[in-house]
């Protein structure tokens, strides 16, 4: 579970993060609104222990961030827009490498099961990072959550850039992670998706969550209507 509680980040006088309040459970998926600059990433790299915030905490599993950072460490995974991988070293080295400095490691044949779980082909996880796709790296990015057994997953957005294929497979693997508990913060600026995929939906404005709303309560047209609406103040 993922838990922030009167989170507050202050740059100077610009205050990033006005007390944010948030809960995500296990199995849920939230998707984190909001225009440039409202505050999004800012929650996600308290979550990373990233920056430090001003007052207030970040909670994984109960546990405090800023007090246990280490411990807190071991059940998060980050997927950022661009994942960060060996480009000289192949997909399945990749994900045996991380595995391992996560303090997991499996059988060759696990490691490829995990990948393709993850829909990247066999014959690809051999291959050097560095012809991989954006989606290819995401994929893999992902199979470094689930070798990790992760409990709690940012994601900070991840789809951003993807294909429309890319990008519905990127969904389903969500899905996927959902149905075995983990709790995922998703930071978005895509609103077809969030609704798709998503069951909670927030909206960040200026440093605040201004609207929440679960998934399958509002329709697509709803979900932008109301984030119009919040945008215009
Ligand atoms: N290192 C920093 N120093 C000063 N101000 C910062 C710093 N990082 C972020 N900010 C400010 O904090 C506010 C929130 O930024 P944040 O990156 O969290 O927004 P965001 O919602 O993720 O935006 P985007 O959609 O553009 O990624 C912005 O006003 C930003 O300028």
């Amino acid at each position: 579970m993922l838990q922030a509680i009167k989170l507050r980040k202050e740059y100077g006088a610009n205050v990033a993060l006005k007390g944010l309040d948030l809960t995500v459970k296990a199995g849920e998926i939230y998707c984190m609104l909001g225009a440039n600059g409202a505050g999004k990433t800012t929650t996600v790299s308290c979550f990373l222990n990233f920056i430090k915030p001003t007052s207030g905490q970040a909670r994984i599993n109960g546990i405090d961030v800023q007090e246990n950072p280490l411990e807190t460490k071991k059940y998060i995974a980050y997927i950022p827009e661009n994942v960060m991988l060996y480009r000289n070293m192949t997909g399945l080295e990749n994900l045996r490498y991380f595995s391992k400095l996560g303090g997991h490691d499996y059988s060759e044949q696990e490691y490829r099961g995990l990948l393709a779980r993850c829909g990247l082909e066999d014959v690809a996880a051999g291959r050097n990072i560095g012809g991989y796709s954006k989606g290819m790296r995401q994929k893999v990015g992902i199979a470094i959550a689930l070798a990790k057994q992760a409990k709690a997953i940012l994601l900070d957005e991840p789809t951003s850039g993807l294909d429309p294929k890319s990008s519905n497979e990127f969904s389903e693997l969500l899905l996927e992670l959902k149905a075995s508990d983990v709790a995922i913060l998703m930071v978005t600026h895509d609103l077809f998706r969030a609704k798709e995929t998503g069951t909670r939906l927030g909206i960040m404005r200026q440093g605040e969550l201004v609207r929440e709303m679960n998934a399958d309560q509002v329709t697509h047209t709803e979900v932008e209507q109301i984030y119009l609406e919040e945008m215009k103040y």
